[in-house]
């Protein structure tokens, strides 16, 4: 039986944490906040009208969390993520979390540069997890044994998980796909239709699959599950607190007022000039990832940052 450690009891690490104990794993959650209400009431703010079972062991002592885990899951968000783990040393982690750090520019296998590293991702809504519906992922690491222990602490009979050696590959969907929530959050909300935000979709997915293969990865990766298909996730639902915050910045609102609105972190936000930068350095153009990014400063409208994309020079598809 794994032991694991989840560090993160937002949505994400409450689900993965439910996830784990359904594999059969032993598992201890981290809270940074409320460990010991969360642990009393067995219910979190983060899922609503999901039970936690008393089989999971929380706690808001990081080092008990971590003690005996045989892997630890990491589901802090990115901007957070360097801090929340300043006095941890490397051990065997999954990172869940998605997005690229404002500060230095790095998805989070970069800046934490730990040996055994690897990566889950893909169309994953936490509550739709929690709640154990079927669902797929992908697992990434260059490291076949961290591959084989995250298959082992969280597979199961609902969530099938795939391998990949392309850690880049599967970060730069993640980040990406946040981005690009918001462009189609935006799109709905201003009422542009479904044309445009199937439009955007499919040159969003034009745009990440140029970083992927840019960054060293591979097109079938931008193709997979962490690619195309948590961007058709994220950028078709009004549940990704990306794309809603999109459709409330299409609406007319201040990023402010949007962000006061949020369910929970919409990563794009810190994401989007980040990977725009990582883009640029790689001579990589993501037109609709520049316009969000205009559109998060208060340099575009969204109805503006609309006509400077259909203005763009006519070209091949
Ligand atoms: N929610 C989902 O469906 C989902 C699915 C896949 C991936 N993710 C990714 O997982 C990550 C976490 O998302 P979430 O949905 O759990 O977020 P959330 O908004 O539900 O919760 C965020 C959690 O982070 C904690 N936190 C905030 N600042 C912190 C800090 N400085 N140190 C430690 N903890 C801190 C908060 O206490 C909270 O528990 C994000 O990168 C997100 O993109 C989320
Ligand atoms: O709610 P979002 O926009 O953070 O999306 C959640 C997951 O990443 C979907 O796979």
């Amino acid at each position: 039986m794994s032991k694991v450690a989840v560090l993160g009891a937002g949505a994400w690490g409450t689900a993965l944490a439910l996830s784990a104990l359904r594999a059969g794993s032993r598992v201890t959650l981290w809270a940074r906040s409320n460990a010991a209400e969360t642990a009393a009431s067995r219910a979190t703010p983060r899922l609503p009208g999901v039970a936690l079972p008393p089989e999971l062991a929380i706690t808001g002592d990081m080092a008990q969390a971590l003690e005996g885990a045989d892997i630890t899951i990491l589901a802090v968000p990115v901007q957070h993520l360097r801090g929340a783990l300043a006095d941890v040393a490397p051990r065997p982690a999954l990172i869940a979390s998605k997005g690229v750090e404002a500060t230095s520019r790095l998805f989070p296998t970069e800046f934490l540069g730990w040996p055994a590293l690897g990566i889950v991702s893909g169309p994953n809504f936490a509550h739709e997890i929690a709640a154990g519906l079927p669902a797929a992922a992908v697992i990434a690491s260059e490291d076949a044994a961290l591959i084989e222990a995250a298959i082992a602490a969280l597979a199961g009979p609902r969530l099938r998980l795939y391998a990949s050696a392309d850690v880049m590959g599967v970060q730069a969907g993640g980040a990406a796909k946040n981005v690009l929530g918001i462009a189609a959050g935006c799109a709905t909300g201003a009422g542009f239709g479904e044309n445009a935000r199937a439009a955007l979709i499919t040159r969003g997915l034009a745009e990440l699959s140029r970083l992927v293969l840019a960054l060293g990865g591979r097109a079938e990766t931008a193709a997979g599950l962490s690619g195309l298909g948590d961007l058709m996730l994220t950028a078709s639902s009004p549940s990704s607190r990306n794309t809603a915050l999109g459709m409330r910045l299409g609406e007319g609102l201040s990023l402010d007022e949007a962000l006061s609105r949020s369910r929970g972190v919409a990563e794009g936000v810190a994401t989007a000039p980040a990977l725009l930068a990582r883009a640029a350095a790689l001579g990589v153009e993501m037109p609709i990832c520049a316009a969000v990014a205009e559109i998060l400063s208060g340099r575009l409208t969204v109805p503006a940052a609309m006509e400077a994309l259909l203005a763009r020079p006519f070209r091949t598809e």
